[in-house]
């Protein structure tokens, strides 16, 4: 079988191909602030970035055809994890947004789709996109029955990290209590009971700790304070709670490997800034260990700043008491979606459908 993968992120475009559990090819292509400003809506960007994955299959010299493509999926209506078949109304939801989240995610299930109708006999999936939700009861109440809690997260790397720490100790994921913390450019902290993701911050609305490009949580007051204060329009004001914030908003740039450079050469603010960011991390996983009342098999760092020794070995040292603390820096999405798609493909595992 014949997959090719899309996963659209904030910054890069990954594409892989592969040939049933063997990826035959593994492609991230970087985007600069500058090429992605020109489109003002994040689904503008769909011919732009489609061209790109059809230009490096050319490149690679690998045929559009396909058993298969799946795609990172979108923020559409929360919803149980797992494979799901594209349809109409995931596309409707997607482009004309339910819940209205301007995110790079969205365009991977755009954008396998469309690759997907071209090519005779071949199904178009996407797997535990971020909206997936497993929140239990107690977890969905905040204080205003205005504004239940939902969350939007790392769910398909949180799940296949989970997954790869399970086969490795040769236990079952369903079997676990692991506490995940992805430190991306937004930083995501669940709590798995069992297989189940029973509560996570919402790390893109503006919840739990600040990350490379997230405000976190904010003084509520003072934010609608700010509202009304006639200085912002709505759409800057959001930009303040991701794309512009955390330490993007604190210190000019959303890139760790550049902060710690200039950390190494003197830079107190800095210095101050990484470690406030740390120390609200640490206070998140701290929280989800209530969560599963202090029964923890493990914490589980990963994303790309757990390539940061600094920023693992802090966190360590400050909830090393709660469970042991493994590092998977980087993420393992492309050969999730992968495996999603083909174990559909081989009648392991049956799509869902969204409605
Ligand atoms: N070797 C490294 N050392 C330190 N930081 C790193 C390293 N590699 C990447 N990072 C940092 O990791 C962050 C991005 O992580 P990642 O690539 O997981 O995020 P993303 O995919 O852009 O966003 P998200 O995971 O939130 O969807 C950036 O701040 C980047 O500078
Ligand atoms: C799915 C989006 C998760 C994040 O980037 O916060």
């Amino acid at each position: 079988m014949r997959i090719l993968v899309i996963n659209p992120g904030s910054t890069s475009t990954k594409i892989a191909v592969y040939e049933d559990e063997k990826p035959i090819l593994l492609h991230s292509i970087t985007h600069s602030a500058d090429e992605l400003a020109v489109y003002d809506a994040i689904t503008e960007q769909q011919d732009f970035r489609r061209n790109l994955v059809i230009k490096e299959l050319h490149r690679a010299n690998i045929p559009v055809k396909f058993d298969a493509v799946i795609g990172r999926g979108g923020l559409v209506k929360p919803i149980a994890g797992g494979v799901y078949e594209i349809n109409e109304q995931m596309l409707n939801d997607t482009l004309h947004g339910c819940v209205m989240h301007n995110h790079a995610c969205n365009l991977g299930c755009l954008i396998a789709h469309e690759i997907a109708i071209t090519i005779p006999n071949c199904r178009a999936f996407i797997a535990d996109p971020g909206v997936v939700d497993e929140l239990s009861p107690l977890a969905r109440i905040s204080g205003s029955p205005l504004m239940p809690r939902i969350c939007i997260w790392h769910a398909l790397n949180q799940r296949a990290i989970a997954r790869r720490y399970a086969r490795e100790i040769g236990k079952r994921y369903e079997d676990l209590n692991l506490i995940i913390c992805h430190l991306g450019g937004g930083i995501s902290v669940a709590a798995h009971e069992h297989g189940k993701a029973i509560d996570t911050n919402n790390a893109l609305d503006g919840e739990g700790p600040f990350s490379p490009e997230r405000a976190g949580s904010l003084p509520a007051a003072d934010l609608i304070r700010l509202c009304f204060s006639g200085k912002y329009t709505e759409k800057q004001l959001l930009k303040r709670i991701a794309g512009k914030a955390g330490l993007t908003a604190h210190l000019g740039t959303n890139n760790m490997k550049e902060i710690q450079e200039r950390i190494k050469n003197g830079d107190k603010q800095a210095q101050l800034i990484t470690d406030a960011m740390i120390y609200h991390t640490a206070k998140q996983i701290a929280a989800e260990g209530a969560v599963l009342c202090g029964n923890v098999d493990a914490i589980l760092l990963t994303g790309g700043m757990a390539h940061s020794d600094y920023i693992t070995n802090e966190l360590r040292r400050r909830i090393g008491y709660l469970a042991p603390v493994y590092c998977f820096p980087g993420e393992n999405e492309m050969e999730a979606l992968a495996l999603n798609a083909l174990s559909v493909l081989k009648g392991t595992s049956k799509a869902q459908i969204y409605q």
